[in-house]
């Protein structure tokens, strides 16, 4: 995806862009019932806005401020919401509602922050040929696991002679699931998605390439045209390009969480995500008459019987299984990884200690 920054040097302490409200930055009592008193007196509330190598960008009630990246605050990401303290220094990082991550392998960082405190996800699927409910589930799991609402938009409606089916198909995933379907070209049709964005509420976008994300992006901020997603940014060491992630304030009042990492999600260490996303398997497998059974031809199987009953989809089930084996699997990848990692730095610390020893005797 790639939108238009609204402003690209950030690398200002100044009071250069109109202040938003604590509810137009997206505060809430969630937030608010995490500080003390004297907190309150003491420090600022302060969204993360942007994130740069050594940088982070935050937005207060009345300025916006950039914070050298200091050891204590390895992990924030965009959207994040900070504590800074009346000379302008970071204090602490409050406690996420919501947090898409990536599951990294390595030594140090184990999940690496992507987007934090998104209410809103909107999963883009386009009415053609890459409409695919395997996929859609795959995204729902990970909108899931992170715990922002999901929101399906199927674009390219107006190319497609009978959206209303599809609509069908990702009801039928589940009942509870709200779907549009626009075409993202047009402001009137995309106006279907206003009711997630209003003022104060943050909103992403996950979807496959080509499916209409910038499209619907673009149409949502009044642009005409579409400009790359690298900015230039001012800092200390002299102008360079970097790679936006940044929250973008939109017309209707929204928050816009654009950030590349958003791409890169898997499925990993996701199991609650890929459980709520299939809740109606799991519903049925605890009335399984065995505790443990396999939904392979055991006597009493509620799986077998709602599928025989066409209360279930067979594809449903197999991507249900396929999602789960693929999350274990990556998890165990990691979690391989990090133990190697771990006994490998084991022996490297043995071997030196050793040629200490020899050294010293
Ligand atoms: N007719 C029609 N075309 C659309 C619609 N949405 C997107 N398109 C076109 O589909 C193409 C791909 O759209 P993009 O918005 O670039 O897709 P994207 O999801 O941002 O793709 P990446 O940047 O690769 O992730 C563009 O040519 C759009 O003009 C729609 O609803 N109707
Ligand atoms: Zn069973």
């Amino acid at each position: 995806m790639a939108i238009t920054l609204f402003n690209s040097n950030e690398n200002s302490n100044t009071n250069e862009n109109p202040s938003l409200s604590l509810h137009e930055l997206g505060w809430k009592p969630f937030f608010q019932q995490q500080l003390t008193l004297d907190e309150w007196e003491d420090a600022v509330p302060a969204r993360v806005i942007g994130l740069h190598r050594s940088i982070i960008v935050v937005q207060t009630e009345d300025k916006r401020l950039t914070l050298p990246v200091l050891p204590d605050m390895t992990g924030i990401t965009v959207g994040d919401w900070l504590l800074v303290n009346h000379d302008d220094h970071f204090c602490r990082l409050l406690e996420r509602q919501s947090l898409f991550a990536r599951k990294a392998a390595g030594s140090k960082v184990n999940s690496q922050s992507i987007a934090a405190n998104v209410d809103t996800v909107f999963i883009v699927s386009s009415l053609n040929s890459d409409f695919n409910l395997n996929r859609l589930e795959r995204f729902l799991a990970l909108a899931n696991e992170a715990g922002a609402e999901p929101v399906v938009v199927l674009t390219k409606a107006d190319l497609c002679a009978d959206p209303q089916d599809y609509i069908r198909q990702v009801q039928a995933i589940d009942s509870m699931l709200m779907v549009e379907a626009v075409n993202a070209l047009d402001a009137s049709s995309v106006n279907a998605l206003a009711s997630w964005c209003t003022t104060g509420k943050t909103v992403a976008f996950l979807g496959s390439s080509g499916v209409g994300k910038s499209t619907l992006v673009n149409t949502l901020l009044n642009k005409a045209e579409q400009v790359t997603g690298t900015i230039r940014e001012d800092d200390s060491k002299g102008r360079h390009t970097t790679t936006a992630r940044s929250l973008h304030p939109m017309p209707s009042g929204s928050l816009l969480l654009d950030t590349p990492g958003m791409r890169e999600l898997q499925l990993a260490d996701c199991e609650q995500g890929v459980e709520e996303t299939f809740a109606d398997i799991s519903r049925l497998a605890r009335s399984c008459q065995f505790s443990d059974c396999q939904h392979s031809g055991e006597p009493g199987c509620a799986i077998a019987s709602a599928l025989e009953l066409g209360q279930l989809d067979t594809r449903r089930l197999n991507n249900y299984r396929k999602l789960m084996r693929e999350q274990a699997l990556n998890s165990a990848t990691l979690a391989q990884k990090r133990a190697r990692d771990k006994s490998l730095s084991r022996l490297y610390r043995s071997v030196q200690g050793e040629s200490r020893r020899r050294k010293k005797g």
